[in-house]
C-alpha cells in the first residue's frame, strides 16, 4: 500500500509524544512527526493533525499536581493549548489553524457542516488544521472524552482516506504488553469484532487517555466509513519512514469493503444517546426491519430524560446494547405509561423511528 494514493489523512498524536515528562512541550518526538507531515504535503497529501497534549503541556504551570480537580485540569488545558500550538508552529514554514471541538459540534448537523466547511477552506489554502477537544467548555454530556474517537470523527467528517494514530506502543497486541510478557503483536485486522475489543485494555501511562480500547473504537468508526486505519509507534522515527515507503510499521485495520451509509454511520458512531429504554432479553425481531413491533409493551425500564426526536439507546435486560435510534416519545410519557398499571389502553405505537435506527453488534463496555 503506497501512501501516495492518499489524498487526505488525519494524523492523531497522543500526549506522551507532545509533553512526555509533563514539563511542557518537548521537540524530542515532534521533530520526526513534523518531518512526516512535510513529506506528505510535498507528495500532495493533505494533512489534518489531531493533537492531544494540552493538559500534559500545561501541567507544569500548576506544580504538576498528582490528581488535579476538573477545573484545574481545564485550566491546564487552556494554558497548555497555547504551548502545544506554538510547539508545532516552530517546525513549519506554513500557517496552522487551531480548531477546538466538542461532541456537541458533531451532534448538531449545522455545526457539523460548518466544521467541515472550515476544514476544507483551510486545506484549500495550504493551512494545517490542528484539532483538539475543547476541554475548557466540555461537560460530561458534551464531551467526546478522548482524542482517538475525536480523530475518527474528524477523519469521517473531512472525507479522509486514512487515519494514522501515533501511540506510545508499536500497535495492537493480543493483550496489553505492559502487563503480559507473552503478548503478540497483530499486524493486520480485517474485521473489528468482539474478539478484537477483548484484546484492548486501558492506558498505563500518566498522560494517555483511553489506552487501546478507545483506539479500537476509533478504528471501527473510521474503517466503517471506508478509511484505512493505522496504529503506529510515534516515538520511533522508523515508523514514519516505513509509512512513507508504503510499508506497515504497526497495525493496519482494513476499511469496510462496503462503507456504511452516512446516516447509519452517524447514528452508530457519532450520535450520543440522551437516555435508554430497557427491554426484555430475547426480543425476537431484527430491530432495523421490525422496529414497529417495539412498543411500550416491551419496556421494562426507562432511564434518563429525553424528548421525542432525541437519540436513545435500546438495551436488553442482560445489559446488551441492542440499538440506537430516534425516539418517537419522550421519557416523561414512556415513564407514565410503564408505571401506570391501572390502564392497559395506554399502549404506544412504535417506540423509535424506522428511518433513524442503528442495530449494535458489540457487547456493552460500560
Ligand atoms: N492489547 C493492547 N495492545 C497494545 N497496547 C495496549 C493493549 N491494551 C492496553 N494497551 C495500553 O494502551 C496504551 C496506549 O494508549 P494510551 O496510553 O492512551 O496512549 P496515547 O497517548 O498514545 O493515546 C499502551 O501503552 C498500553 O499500555
Ligand atoms: N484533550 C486532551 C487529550 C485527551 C486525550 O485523548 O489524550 P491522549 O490519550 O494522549 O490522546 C488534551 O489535549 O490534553
Amino acid at each position: 500500500m503506497k501512501n501516495h494514493k492518499w489524498n487526505r489523512i488525519v494524523l492523531k498524536v497522543g500526549s506522551a509524544l507532545i509533553a512526555p515528562e509533563r514539563k511542557g512541550c518537548s521537540s524530542r518526538y515532534l521533530l520526526h512527526i513534523a518531518k512526516f507531515i512535510l513529506q506528505c504535503r510535498d507528495r500532495g497529501t493533505e494533512v489534518i493533525l489531531v493533537s492531544s497534549g494540552s493538559v500534559a503541556a500545561g501541567a507544569h504551570f500548576f506544580g504538576n499536581i498528582d490528581k488535579p480537580s476538573l477545573p484545574i485540569k481545564k485550566a491546564m488545558a487552556a494554558a497548555g493549548q497555547n504551548e502545544m500550538m506554538a510547539a508545532w508552529d516552530r517546525f513549519f514554514d506554513f500557517p496552522s489553524a487551531q480548531i477546538l471541538l466538542t461532541h456537541g459540534d458533531f451532534q448538531d448537523r449545522e455545526r457539523y457542516d460548518s466544521v467541515r466547511e472550515t476544514i476544507f477552506a483551510l486545506l484549500d489554502h495550504g493551512i494545517l488544521p490542528v484539532v483538539n477537544e475543547n476541554d475548557v467548555v466540555t461537560t460530561d454530556a458534551l464531551k467526546v472524552g478522548d482524542n482517538d474517537n475525536l480523530s475518527a470523527m474528524v477523519a469521517a467528517a473531512a472525507d479522509a482516506d486514512a487515519l494514522i494514530i501515533c501511540s506510545d506502543i508499536d500497535g495492537l497486541y493480543d493483550k496489553n504488553p505492559h502487563t503480559n510478557d507473552d503478548a503478540v503483536m497483530i499486524k493486520n485486522v480485517n474485521t473489528i469484532d468482539q474478539s478484537i475489543f477483548d484484546m484492548a485494555g486501558g492506558a498505563h501511562s500518566s498522560v494517555g487517555t483511553g489506552g487501546m480500547q478507545t483506539k479500537i473504537e476509533a478504528a471501527e468508526k473510521a474503517t466503517s466509513h471506508g478509511l484505512t486505519t493505522y496504529i503506529i509507534n510515534g516515538f520511533k522515527e522508523h515508523s514514519f519512514e516505513q509509512l512513507i515507503l508504503g510499508k506497515n510499521p504497526g497495525t493496519i485495520f482494513a476499511p469496510y469493503a462496503k462503507p456504511m451509509e452516512e446516516d447509519l454511520h452517524w447514528m452508530t458512531h457519532t450520535a450520543k444517546a440522551q437516555g435508554e429504554v430497557v427491554i426484555e432479553d430475547g426480543f425476537e425481531y431484527p430491530l432495523d426491519e421490525h422496529c414497529d413491533q417495539l412498543t411500550s409493551n416491551e419496556i421494562l425500564e426507562v432511564h434518563g430524560e429525553f424528548s421525542a426526536g432525541d437519540t436513545i439507546l435500546i438495551r436488553s435486560d442482560d445489559g446488551k446494547h441492542v440499538a440506537k435510534a430516534e425516539a418517537n416519545y419522550s421519557s416523561c410519557l414512556l415513564n407514565y405509561i410503564t408505571e401506570d398499571e391501572t390502564d392497559a389502553h395506554h399502549q404506544t405505537g412504535p417506540l423509535v423511528s424506522d428511518k433513524n435506527i442503528a442495530v449494535l453488534e458489540h457487547e456493552a463496555t460500560d
